[in-house]
């Protein structure tokens, strides 16, 4: 992967964006930044109460203006909330700034991944299964629209699921440069 270069992970609530864009940009020697802790350090607080302070709009705010300015930076590997690709500003910024990476999982996977997870205002009430079916209804095509490369959710550790997505990506990078 060429260091100057920016990989940016989108992907539903729980499919490894921030867990596995750790150890991605270990391996490939880039500095790793996540979205939702660069909104937490920013604001002093978790997420969680970015949302009952300011709602979902404000949170959504402060998401593209921080998405704005990590994504100006070169050589890093930006782990985005699965919410981010909503705006269709956000979605140009990660297209021209950036390599995109969609790291997928069924709702299956992300029951069982979340299952003692409080920290996703958005899976605080209600059904979870209903709710993460509604917001892959929405968001698939949106990730879908701007993936470079889709990475299958399998039902694996994060060990292995770190190193067949770096497979997968030297794949699809060394594809590309021969082409
Ligand atoms: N591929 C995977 N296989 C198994 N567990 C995973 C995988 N990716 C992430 N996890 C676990 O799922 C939980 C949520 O992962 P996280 O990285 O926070 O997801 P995201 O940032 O996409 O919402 C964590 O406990 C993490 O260890
Ligand atoms: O689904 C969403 O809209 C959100 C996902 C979260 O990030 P993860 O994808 O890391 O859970 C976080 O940005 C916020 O709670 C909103
Ligand atoms: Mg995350």
């Amino acid at each position: 992967m060429n260091p100057s270069c920016n990989l940016f992970i989108i992907g539903p609530t729980g499919a490894g964006k921030t867990t596995i864009g750790r150890r991605l940009a270990e391996h490939y020697g880039l500095e790793f930044l996540d979205l939702d802790q660069e909104i937490e350090q920013l604001c002093g607080v978790p997420v969680s109460r970015v949302f009952e302070v300011e709602g979902e709009a404000g949170f959504r705010a402060r998401e593209s203006q921080l998405l704005d300015e990590c994504s100006r930076r070169r050589g890093v590997v930006l782990a985005t909330g699965a919410g981010a690709v909503l705006d269709p500003a956000n979605r140009r910024t990660l297209v021209e700034r950036g390599y995109v990476l969609w790291l997928q999982a069924t709702v299956e996977q992300q029951l069982e991944r979340l299952a003692h997870d409080q920290q996703r205002p958005l899976l605080a009430s209600g059904d979870r299964g209903e709710r993460l079916t509604a917001m892959a209804q929405v968001r698939t095509p949106l990730y879908r629209e701007i993936a470079d490369l889709a990475i299958p959710g399998v039902q694996e550790h994060v060990h292995a699921a770190s190193a067949r997505s770096i497979l997968l990506i030297d794949q699809h990078w060394q594809r590309q440069h021969a082409a």
